[in-house]
């Protein structure tokens, strides 16, 4: 009897042990909307990925953090507008709590720095690897969750620390086989936007939202960005000048514009000195128009790009020296960077990088008879115990378990057979050359 259907709907018979029916009296096997299953070969490509991440904080020195997806409502309220933080996957708890599935993972990292309080000292370099949600009317039929690695640096005010997180950035990008010539890192300062700001004497509390706007540059269409920022009260000189700076694409100019004496200037002569010395100024390049679309950034942002333009942006971070105050307690300055899941798979995809994801086992165990079945069991065992992966494989016939071999790459294939056992020895059959020996058994490594 057929009790489930992966169709999204069909009606099929179903019995009185039948799980909890839906409309039809069938359970939609699909997961919810906006979210994926991994099956094997996926959960094979997600588990190399995660472990490239983890590869670099490790070899970055950072420690591994970890908090629960869903998390207070309160965490996430900002008032600048941000689209994170309008979809939201929020509701109310059986204890009539507000809460989220969380959208992004820093202000956890925050809430704990500030658990922690301290008892922590500083610098703390964190990450972790986590689901994050958003709800979306599924209209764009975009998804609703994807899992992110963080990486975060707290206790460190000088660019040191996005120094530090560009090149745990490009670490990863080489260990994967991305090249500078794939991807670039845009990067400038929020200082930038401030200092025009205040050419124009635009009041300190519009500044958050203000950034929110300009980020959708290049998404939204210029005249829809003016009209956004006239909006939120500027004065068009305001938006022409932000408009004129933001397009700058050379410090120099920068420069020119705000005077060797910036805040922003200063910062990023010395992050691009850095990256000379740290060997990676061919993979990051000054673009005002950077300013990243959450509202607590308050100095160095950047996000990686694919150069052929074809794909959304593949990790951004910045600096957030003023997130801790927001949630009442004594600031620390701080700077982080979020990588996404997907967009890095459609960039390997596309050049050609995706790893070779298929099995590999060591042995297969298999009994050619009922009798064997213990042995093979004594055997499997004993192989497990010393390292081996082990699929003990019974009930099939002989030509089922070539063909499963082959299917899972095992290395050799151990044949347990009467005759042999009798002698006590195993039939070993080497998957990569044929050769095929016998070895006593308790002598197999
Ligand atoms: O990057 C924005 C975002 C947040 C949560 C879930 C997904 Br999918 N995307």
């Amino acid at each position: 009897r057929l009790l489930f259907s992966s169709a999204s709907s069909s009606t099929l018979t179903h019995g009185e042990d039948a799980p909890p029916a839906q409309s039809d009296g069938v359970v939609d096997v699909n997961p919810p909307r906006g979210t994926r299953d991994f099956p094997p070969e996926d959960m094979r490509l997600r588990t190399w990925l995660f472990d490239q991440f983890r590869e670099v904080s490790r070899l970055m020195a950072f420690e591994e953090v970890d908090f629960p997806v869903l998390e207070s409502e309160a965490l996430f309220i900002r008032k600048a507008g941000e689209e994170i933080t309008q979809q939201l996957y929020n509701f109310e708890d059986k204890g009539g709590r507000r809460v989220v599935l969380r959208p992004e993972i820093t202000p956890s990292l925050a809430r704990l720095v500030i658990k922690q309080g301290k008892s922590v000292s500083l610098p703390l370099k964190w990450f972790t690897i986590g689901q994050c949600w958003r709800y979306e009317r599924m209209t764009r039929g975009r998804r609703r969750e994807h899992y992110q690695w963080n990486m975060d640096i707290f206790g460190v005010p000088k660019v040191r620390a996005e120094a530090e997180l560009l090149q745990a950035i490009v670490l990863f990008f080489e260990r994967i086989g991305i090249t500078s010539t794939d991807v670039g890192i845009r990067v400038s300062s929020r200082k930038v936007l401030q200092a025009v700001l205040n050419m124009y004497s635009v009041p300190e509390h519009l500044f958050a939202a203000v950034c929110v706007i300009v980020d959708k540059l290049g998404k939204l269409s210029r005249d829809e960005i003016e009209r956004e920022l006239i909006s939120t009260g500027l004065s068009s000189e305001a938006v022409q000048g932000i408009i004129e700076v933001l397009s700058l694409k050379s410090l120099s100019k920068l420069e020119e514009v705000l005077g060797p004496q910036d805040g922003a200037v200063a910062d990023l002569k010395k992050l691009f000195s850095f990256a000379e010395q740290y060997g990676y100024a061919d993979w990051i390049c000054f673009d005002a128009s950077v300013v990243r679309g959450l509202a607590y950034y308050t100095g160095i942002v950047f996000e990686g790009f694919d150069r052929e333009g074809q794909l959304r942006a593949i990790c951004g971070g910045g600096r957030y020296d003023r997130l801790l105050s927001t949630f009442g307690s004594e600031d620390i300055p701080a700077c982080g960077f979020g990588f996404g899941d997907a967009v890095i798979v459609e960039l390997l995809k596309e050049k050609g990088l995706l790893p070779d994801m298929s099995r590999q086992i060591d042995d297969i165990v298999f009994p050619l008879d009922e009798a064997l079945e213990g042995p093979a069991s004594n055997i499997a065992s004993s192989l497990r115990k010393k390292g081996r992966a082990v699929d003990l494989v019974e009930d099939k016939r002989l030509k089922w378990v070539f063909k499963h071999a082959e299917r899972i790459n095992a290395s050799r294939l151990i044949l347990v057979g009467s005759s042999e056992w009798e002698r006590g020895m195993v039939r070993v059959k080497i998957l990569s050359t044929r050769e095929e020996f016998e070895v006593k058994a308790g002598e197999l490594e």
